[in-house]
């Protein structure tokens, strides 16, 4: 197959003119091909293979509408026919020959019919030409209309009427056996030819109307002539639609290489679903098709994904796939048939099952350590957990120190800690957690609230001027604005510096009242997750958001939605884990059935509070699809920032944007080897997601990867909420998520240096690169540098930290040190 816009340098030179059409005579491959000018390309030949054109000699049928009773025209016909080895029959009527035509089965339909055209007031020939034409499966059969040799000679243009009507040829009467045996012997060879040819396009139609990808044909115009049954099935069609212009139904790139003139093409198609509200995005592959250097049909394949299959219902009577035809797969190589019989009962299209057909067929005929080996990793696809981060024996990865490996097991693990453990010791009958009310239904008001100013004066203004750098003072901006710098720091970068309210179609007191009622129901008791954290996390993805790799990739709707979730992420946060929140069998683990408890709760809530009031609804000038877009890009950057998928979406991310260097992509995150950044796989929209989450969940934790000062306070910030958590474990004997988290032995340095080397360095490094901040990993190592001199110092618990480096905490020194808050 072409690829059909493959650039090589050097080799497109010369007019257009001059290189159409022209290989070099070095080509050994269609990919070694020099580049041509695709839209002065001719379409390559359409082939027909001959063997589908072939059909067995039979005898000649031949039916005579003759009115006349004796006629002798007719009666040299009938014996000419009988000479060549056919057979003839003659009717008097129209009448008498339509029904001949509609009783003969198939096989027994004349392949010639001569009309007798002489007597227009006793046989209209065109009229039952044409009820001929209408009748079903006549288009092979040869029509001969006689007429009289004076109106013949007379007129130059006697034979138009007659094959405007449906005649394949106009003949002067004749009584010479001998010419009417030529004519007959003539139209035997042109009609058995055309019958092959039309049983051929039958039978490729058959085929196509049975083959579960979308396939559509135009003419040169684009317009449709033929649609087949899944086309019709997925989008809403019927099947007798006449021609249609294909850019109602389809767009996107397939439909510009179809337009550019290209031969053939790959490229994804968009089409539009009469029943549905959302187009889908299929792969699509495309051919223009003529006999001669023009195009006369253009050939849309349209691959229909396991997604779109199973939307419309798998299994349901009239399923695709059901009793369908994979042309593909038949015509591919026959490995593909092999390795199906062992699939199954598994979706056969989604993308892991051809890796398996793949790898599966990649065994026939190899070593057994190849097959062994193949056969491993076949077992590690078929596992739903491919995504589950297990410890390597590596003795670099293990998690030896315990404080580590209680962090970083209650931060990944999806199981429940201890949870046998407290069903033996039977339920506690206490829900609500330490330092919130913590009731979901509760939107909390902003009213009687202090009001932000709109306008911000003197230091206040002057602190957020500096909100786009990386040593943002985010503790001085806490402190003057009384805890609640979410509004102030949002206010100025969502509707300052990024103006999402013209990309939301909102004002900006909107954007206001959101950002104070979402700060609102952070919970200001929380040491670490409060609304400085939502500030925080904000001023990371607008920070990322500022870098070149963003800028060219995100749209503003997108951008907007970013700021949006990292201000939201963590609403309502009750300061305790999702695993406490199931062990405790709170009312929201039990509502979101212990599985993302607390992400799903953050992302239900900042709709449920914004969608409550319209004086905070920033959507509610959006339309519909707007809406539906932010909305979902909302929800799923939120649920990223849940730590029990972290190594899913790095290793996800990992995979797609980083090409292999040497060792395998998974092995390159964990050696010291750079990273090769492979930035082609950002056009396609799926992959975009997952820079998106990669953002927020980069800047979730990006505490770790700030300079030292601001690291060390949130560190502090995060081991008191832990021990706070492990205090209310213990005071209502609950199982204990993280037993060395407990204030009077913890090692701070060392759950910090487990967190960073488990947790944050690769995730960083992996970032860093794909939007060039290499201080994210810098700090990032500096810090750990810190904490591993402060353990080997023998400094541990919280006290100790803040004795070492000569403070109470960062914190405490802040506060002494600002001046009083501006409002
Ligand atoms: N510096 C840190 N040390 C230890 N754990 C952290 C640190 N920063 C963030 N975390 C954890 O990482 C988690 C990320 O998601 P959450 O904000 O829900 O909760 C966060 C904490 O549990």
């Amino acid at each position: 197959m072409y690829r059909h816009a493959k650039i090589r340098k050097g080799s497109s030179s010369g007019s257009p003119g001059a290189r159409a059409g022209r290989r070099s005579s070095l080509a050994l491959t269609p990919e070694d091909e020099p580049l041509v000018d695709v839209a002065n390309r001719s379409p390559p030949p359409a082939h027909i293979p001959n063997a589908m054109l072939y059909t067995p000699p039979e005898p000649l049928e031949l039916l005579c509408v003759f009115p006349e009773r004796a006629s002798r025209v007719c009666a040299a016909a009938c014996s000419a026919v009988a000479r060549a080895g056919g057979e003839a029959r003659s009717v008097r009527s129209a009448r008498d020959a339509l029904d001949a035509l509609r009783r003969d089965s198939e096989a027994k339909l004349p392949h010639v019919i001569v009309v007798d055209a002489r007597q227009p007031q006793t046989l209209d020939a065109p009229l039952l030409a044409r009820a001929i034409r209408g009748t079903k499966n006549t288009q092979h059969i040869i029509l001969i209309a006689i007429v009289k040799k004076s109106a013949y000679l007379k007129d130059d243009f006697v034979v138009l009427p007659y094959l405007d009507a449906g005649f394949n040829r106009v003949m002067v009467e004749t009584l010479s056996a001998t010419a009417w045996c030529a004519e007959v012997l003539q139209c035997r060879a042109a009609g058995a030819s055309a019958r092959a040819q039309v049983a051929a396009v039958a039978a490729l139609a058959a085929a196509v109307d049975r083959c579960r990808d979308l396939v559509a044909v135009t003419d040169d115009q684009q317009r449709i002539l033929l649609a087949n049954k899944s086309w019709c099935r997925v989008l809403g069609w019927r099947g007798d639609e006449g021609p249609r212009p294909l850019s109602e139904t389809a767009g996107g790139e397939a439909m510009r290489q179809a337009s550019s003139g290209a031969r053939d093409w790959e490229a994804p198609v968009t089409l539009r679903r009469r029943a549905a509200p959302d187009p889908i995005l299929l792969p699509c592959r495309g051919a223009a098709i003529g006999l001669t250097k023009s195009t006369s049909h253009i050939v849309f394949v349209c691959e229909q994904t396991h997604a779109v299959e199973t939307e419309r219902g798998r299994g349901s009577l009239h399923s695709i796939r059901r009793g369908s035809l994979d042309v593909r797969s038949v015509a591919s190589d026959g490995l593909r048939r092999t390795s199906l019989a062992k699939l199954q009962g598994l979706p056969l299209e989604a993308p892991i099952t051809k890796v398996i057909s793949l790898l599966s067929a990649a065994t026939e005929g190899a070593p057994p350590s190849t097959v062994a080996c193949i056969e491993r990793a076949v077992d590690m696809l078929r596992t739903s957990e491919l995504y589950s981060p297990q410890m390597r024996d590596d003795p670099k990865m293990r998690v030896e120190d315990p404080v580590a490996t209680d962090l970083i097991g209650a931060l990944l693990s999806r199981e429940q800690v201890n949870s046998n453990l407290f069903f033996m010791q039977g339920p506690t009958n206490t829900l609500s957690s330490r330092r919130s009310s913590n009731d979901s239904t509760v939107v909390r008001s902003q009213t009687n609230r202090t009001n932000i100013k709109h306008k911000t004066t003197g230091q206040l203004r002057e602190l957020l001027d500096t909100a786009l750098s990386w040593d943002f003072e985010i503790f001085r901006l806490e402190d003057m604005t009384r805890g609640r710098p979410l509004a102030h720091l949002g206010l100025a970068l969502m509707g300052g510096r990024f103006d999402i309210c013209a990309a939301l179609e909102c004002d900006e007191r909107t954007l206001l009242h959101w950002l104070t009622i979402i700060e609102t129901n952070y919970h200001s008791g929380n040491t670490y997750h409060n609304s400085t954290h939502a500030a925080d996390v904000l001023q990371a993805v607008a920070y990322f958001l500022e870098k070149d790799r963003l800028k060219s990739v995100l749209e503003p709707l997108e951008a907007a939605a970013a700021l949006l979730a990292a201000a939201a992420h963590d609403v309502d946060h009750p300061g305790t884990s999702s695993a406490f929140l199931c062990n405790a069998r709170h009312p929201l683990a039990v509502l979101y059935n212990d599985v993302s408890v607390l992400e799903s709760h953050h992302a239900a809530l900042t709709f449920k509070i914004t969608l409550n009031d319209n004086r905070v609804n920033i959507f509610k000038n959006l339309d519909r699809d707007t809406y539906k877009q932010v909305r979902h890009n909302v929800i799923d950057m939120i649920l990223a920032t849940e730590m029990t998928k972290h190594f899913e979406h790095l290793a996800k991310f990992v995979n797609v944007f980083y090409a292999k260097s040497s060792g395998s992509k998974e092995d390159n995150m964990h050696t010291d080897e750079p990273l090769a950044l492979d930035t082609t796989a950002l056009s396609l929209p799926e992959n975009v997601i997952l820079v998106k989450r990669m953002m927020i969940k980069c800047a979730d934790v990006s505490n770790a990867s700030r300079p030292q000062k601001f690291a060390f306070e949130w560190a502090r910030r995060i081991a008191e909420e832990y021990f706070l958590q492990t205090d209310e474990e213990k005071a209502k004997d609950l199982p204990v998520v993280m037993p060395m988290f407990d204030r009077a032995t913890c090692s701070i340095p060392r759950s910090q240096i487990g967190f960073i080397d488990y947790i944050i360095i690769d995730m960083m490094e992996a970032w860093a690169a794909f939007i060039d901040m290499p201080e994210l990993v810098n700090h990032a190592r500096s810090n750990h540098a810190r904490w591993r001199e402060l353990d080997e110092a023998g400094v541990s618990t919280l006290a100790d930290v803040w004795r070492a480096l000569g403070h109470s905490s960062i914190h405490g020194q802040l506060q002494a040190a600002q001046p009083t808050a501006e409002e």
